[in-house]
This record gives structure tokens, sequence and C-alpha cells, in this order.
């Protein structure tokens, strides 16, 4: 019996794909198998190590999964929405075990999410930092302390590449807010204000959205006053905090029954 977890990175060649190779190969107790692109990639067919920079490793990127069945235990998907429902179709087809990184689905595809836990093990997670994280326990405890006394904004910033906003650490950031105040996210959430806004409404959460340079990851939740203000930050310097936390996922994943999980399950904050 090995404790050795083989996993597939689908996206192998993008920002956190390439993170994800390198946190593998220092970890212990995981072995990278699989690693897929885009099928139009030129680095299709090129060895995953040697394209991070890690030294060749004789894992070639693949087109798609189709060949790997037999080749790892857990998937880890940061791609888009699209391809990684594709991954969760094929996931479900084969019986894998799926963490899933992406961001930006809709409600059709979250809802996809769902059912497919009933069939796999799959830790759906916007932000596996063991920081943000936390941060979403301290949010709660600061909703429930302030209620409704306080105006709520949050506001986050990222790289420039970025494709979908407000990120989904800020939505989730907004739905653990809004739900230790008894609201719900999609009746009081404000993206961004333009023109004549008329004066705040306090029971709305406002979301701000910033897209410049390398900026890694930013979040910031502002409870305010009129007096004082809390303001809880987090902000990512590394995507290595992200890598490691997916790939921890993907052990603690292993070893779950089939069902839906975050990271919370993960870093045993429930
Ligand atoms: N949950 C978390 O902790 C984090 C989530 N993310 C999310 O992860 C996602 C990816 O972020 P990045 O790595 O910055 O993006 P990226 O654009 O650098 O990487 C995505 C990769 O997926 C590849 N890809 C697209 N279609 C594919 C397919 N059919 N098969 C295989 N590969 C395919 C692309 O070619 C690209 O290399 C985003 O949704 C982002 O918001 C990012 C960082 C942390
Ligand atoms: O796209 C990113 O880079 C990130 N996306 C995640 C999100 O949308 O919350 C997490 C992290 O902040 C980096």
């Amino acid at each position: 019996m090995t404790n050795l977890t083989r996993i597939a990175i689908v996206g192998a060649a993008g920002r956190m794909g390439r993170t994800l190779l390198e946190a593998c190969n220092a970890a212990e107790g995981v072995v990278v198998t699989v690693a897929t692109e885009h099928p139009h990639s030129p680095l299709v067919d090129t060895d995953i190590g040697a394209v991070v920079g890690i030294g060749a490793n004789g894992v070639l990127i693949a087109p798609s999964l189709e060949a790997a069945a037999n080749d790892f235990d857990v998937l880890i998907d940061f791609t888009r929405p699209e391809p990684s429902l594709e991954h969760l179709a094929w996931c479900v087809a084969h019986h894998k075990k799926m963490v899933i990184g992406t961001t930006g689905f809709d409600e059709a595809g979250k809802a996809a999410i769902r059912a497919a836990s009933e069939t796999i093990g799959i830790m759906f997670a916007p932000n596996m930092s063991i920081g943000v994280n936390l941060c979403f326990k301290l949010l709660e405890m600061a909703a429930q302390v302030l209620g409704d006394t306080v105006d709520i904004e949050i506001i986050e910033a990222h790289h420039r590449y970025k494709v979908d906003a407000p990120s989904g650490t800020a939505l989730r950031m907004g739905e653990v807010v809004a739900a230790a105040l008894g609201r719900d996210l999609k009746d009081c959430a404000v993206y961004g204000r333009q023109g004549v806004t008329d004066e705040r409404n306090r029971k709305t959460i406002g979301f701000e959205t910033i897209r410049a340079g390398d900026i890694v990851g930013d979040h910031t939740v502002m409870f305010a006053d009129i007096g004082e203000r809390i303001e809880i930050s987090h902000k990512a310097s590394s995507r290595m905090t992200f890598a490691k936390g997916a790939v921890r996922a993907a052990q603690w994943l292993q070893a779950q029954e089939v069902g839906l999980y975050d990271m919370q399950d993960v870093l045993g904050l429930k």
C-alpha cells in the first residue's frame, strides 16, 4: 500500500499549471504523471519539466486526457470554465477525483459541479491559500459583530491577464459576509458605481475591481462606520501559496469519499 498520489495537471503551461508542477516537485508523496494543454498549444508533445525549467521529467504535454485514464489519481484544474466543465464530464465518466481552482463559472457551471459531486469527489475553491481561508472565518465573525450598522465594500486587485471579475475570492467573501448578515448576495451586491448614485444604502455590499500589472491577488473587505472602520486584507505575493494549497487538497481528496468539498474542509476550518 503506497501513499503516493499521482497527479494530472490540465492547463499545465499556464501561470498556475507551471507553479503547480513546481509545487508537486517540491512536495513529498505526490508525483505528476499527466500534463495537458489546449489542443492547439505549440507546447503539445513537449516535456512539461523542460517547459517549466525544472528539468525534463519524461511527462509529455498531451492535447487531452483521452489516453490518461489509468495514469493518475487526482486531476488538478486551473484553466477556464469551459475546459474545466469538459474535464469534469471526463472525470465523472472515468471516476476520477478533481480539484477545481478555476473561477468565473456561471450558475449552470456551478450546478454541473454540484451534480458531478454525487458521482466523484470534488474539491472546489476560488482560493487555495491558507490566509484567504482564514480570512473567510474572520469575515464571518466581523460581520456577525458589526451587523447592519456598517457599510461593506470588497476591493480586489489582480494582474492584467485576469479575465473574470470580480474575482472568485471576492465573490466568496461577499457570500460569506452576506450569509452572516442573513442576506442573499444576489439581492444586495453592487458592482462598481458611476454617475449619480444616490446616497449609499447600508444593506448593499459593494465590489470594486482593479486590473493592473503583475499583481498576484489582493483582497480587502472594509466595514466602515461613522468614526471608525475595520479592514480585513489578504495580499498574495506568489502563486506558490495557491499551488501548495491545491497539492495539499489533492492529497487530502484522495482519501475522501464522493462529495463536494472546499478548502475549509481540507484545512479543518469547518
Ligand atoms: N483557486 C485558486 O486558488 C486560484 C484560482 N485561479 C484561477 O485559475 C484559473 C487559471 O488561472 P491562470 O493559471 O492565471 O490562467 P492561464 O491563462 O495562465 O492558464 C490557463 C491554462 O489553461 C490552458 N487551457 C485552456 N483550455 C484548455 C484545455 N481544453 N485543455 C488543457 N488546457 C487548457 C491554457 O492554454 C492556459 O495555459 C483562473 O480561473 C483563475 O482565476 C488562479 C489562481 C489561484
Ligand atoms: O486569476 C488569478 O490570478 C486568481 N484568481 C483567483 C480568484 O479569482 O479569486 C484567486 C487568486 O486571487 C488569483
